[in-house]
């Protein structure tokens, strides 16, 4: 199942619906049992509670309630609590009493030797950056930030990492993750999801991530009656006498995501058929070849040809994914995507999205993407550590690629041959850009292994990916 995460207002409709438990103050005891549970696990797994040094960085709202509530389960435990209350008057009143009933104290800074610091500044009801006193405490600390809910200053819906912020090393959140712990998750660290027993939540046009299970079982595999026509046929159109790398890169990686067969159309046919011989290649769309989806731009030009190429595919009624020069080239040419009827996949980087857009992507990322693919009436996949891939009703997938590694000339070629090959055997834009992002980033974490890459070794990887998925 994928994981949903909601917009600040959703966790408060679901909050709402739990009716006594949220006014009793239930959930607030659940939650901060699971941020005591979090600094807890690491004060032991680094040599106990007992004497440890804890501080707490408390703000004006709930937020400041679960950390003090959590400091006082975590002083009962021995620990030495030490709690800056940032609005004194606003504290947290039953909070406050809880920690200094458990021998927690309050104090005007905090200690200069801690080992670990509860952030309780800003939860779902924060706006902006960090305020000044908030800030200026934060500025002092150097042991690792447990985050409650969210780290203070990072925005719950849109993920904007506002300057200053907390930057943590586990973040605890309760009962659904919110939008910023995929959209900001390098900032969030590990993220521990407490059940507080919130009611689920639907909201199809949400923002979601699928897991590796969802991607294993969502992997195209041929079945007893299938030959290499049954499974989809990709046809990508990619390269140039300038660029035939990108056409190798693609059909590769065409060949290595799906069974089947791969067709190439473009000038790089006999660098592609060198390096690939099971891939069929032709020089023009004339000779290609019956295909189930195309996959085209990468490295294509952005000249005459290449949009009449674009004009000729996308009058098709084929599932199209558009691509890097592609994009370039649609980019003057709106309408040709705008009258499908059949599905179409954009896959653009920052700066080929401000280019279809008119405008850059912005720090929204999440509006920006849903805003794209509404008005084209496309699935729009921008690329980045974050990839967000949205459809025209603004249901979103986005995956954390968990390392940058893929930041490398030719990464994007590879993600088109996998995508496109997905779209061809028939998988929905939406889940093909989201299955392929999946892959290619965890390639890309294999491949490298903490050491550079280039694109070749991330393709090399992408077949032991899809196993061990599969294997899972
Ligand atoms: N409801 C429940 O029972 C449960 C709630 N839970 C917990 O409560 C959290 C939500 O609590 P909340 O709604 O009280 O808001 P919260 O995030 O603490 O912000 C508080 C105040 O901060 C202020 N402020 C805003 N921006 C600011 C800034 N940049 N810098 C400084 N201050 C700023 C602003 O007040 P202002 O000063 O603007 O008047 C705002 O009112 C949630 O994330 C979870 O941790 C869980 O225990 C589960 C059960
Ligand atoms: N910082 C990053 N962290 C992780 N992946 C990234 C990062 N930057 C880019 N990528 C991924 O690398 C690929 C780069 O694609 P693209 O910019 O089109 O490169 P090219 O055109 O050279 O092939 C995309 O899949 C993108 O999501
Ligand atoms: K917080």
């Amino acid at each position: 199942m994928p994981i949903q995460y909601l917009t600040a207002d959703a966790v408060r409709v679901a909050e709402h619906a739990t009716g006594d438990l949220l006014a009793n103050g239930t959930l607030m005891r659940r939650a901060s049992a699971g941020v005591a549970r979090a600094v807890i696990g690491e004060l032991n797994r680094t040599g106990g509670c007992y004497g440890r040094a804890v501080g707490l960085v408390i703000g004006a709202g709930n937020n400041g309630g679960d950390a003090l509530y959590a400091g006082a389960i975590l002083a009962r435990r021995g620990v030495r609590c030490s709690a800056v209350l940032l609005v004194p008057d606003r504290a947290h009143a039953g909070g406050l009493a809880a920690l200094r009933a458990a021998g927690g104290r309050v104090v005007d800074v905090l200690p200069v030797s801690l080992d670990m610091v509860v952030d309780g500044v800003l939860g779902i009801g924060g706006t902006g950056p960090l305020r000044p006193a908030a800030a200026e405490v934060f500025a002092q600390v150097t042991a690792p930030i447990v985050a409650v809910d969210l780290p203070s200053g990072i925005d719950a819906d849109t993920g904007v990492v506002n300057d200053p912020s907390v930057r943590a090393a586990i973040t605890v959140t309760f009962g659904a993750y919110r939008n910023l712990h995929l959209l900001a998750a390098p900032r969030c660290g590990r993220i521990d999801l407490v059940d507080i027993g919130l009611p689920p939540t639907d909201t199809p046009d949400g923002l979601f991530s699928l897991t590796d299970a969802d991607v294993a079982g969502l992997w195209p595999v041929p079945g007893p009656a299938d030959d290499k026509y049954t499974q989809g046929v990709v046809g990508i159109v990619a390269g140039s006498a300038r660029y035939p790398g990108a056409a190798i890169l693609a059909s590769g990686a065409a060949v290595s995501a799906t069974s089947g067969m791969t067709r190439y159309v473009g000038s790089a046919a006999d660098q592609v058929v060198s390096h690939y011989p099971e891939v069929v290649a032709a020089n023009g769309l004339a000779d290609a070849g019956k295909v189930q989806a195309w996959a085209v731009g990468p490295g294509m030009g952005t000249g005459d040809e290449a949009l009449e190429i674009l004009r000729t595919v996308l009058a098709t009624d084929l599932p199209v994914l558009v691509d890097a020069d592609g994009l370039t080239v649609l980019a003057q040419n709106l309408d040709l995507v705008r009258g499908r009827s059949a599905p179409t996949l954009l896959t653009p980087h920052a700066g080929e999205f401000a280019r279809l857009a008119g405008t850059g992507v912005g720090d929204d990322r999440l509006s920006a993407v849903r805003a794209l693919a509404a008005e084209l009436g496309a699935t729009v996949l921008l690329k980045g550590r974050i990839t967000l891939v949205a459809t025209p009703t603004g249901r979103v997938y986005g995956n954390d690629a968990g390392s940058s590694w893929a930041a490398t000339a030719g990464a994007g070629d590879v993600l088109t041959g996998i995508a496109g090959s997905l779209l061809a055997a028939g998988l929905e834009p939406a889940l093909a850009g989201a299955c392929a992002a999946r892959v290619h980033a965890l390639a890309a974490a294999r491949a490298a292994a903490g050491a550079p890459i280039g694109a070749s070794a991330l393709l090399a990887a992408v077949r032991p990916v899809i196993r061990d998925l599969r294997n899972a």
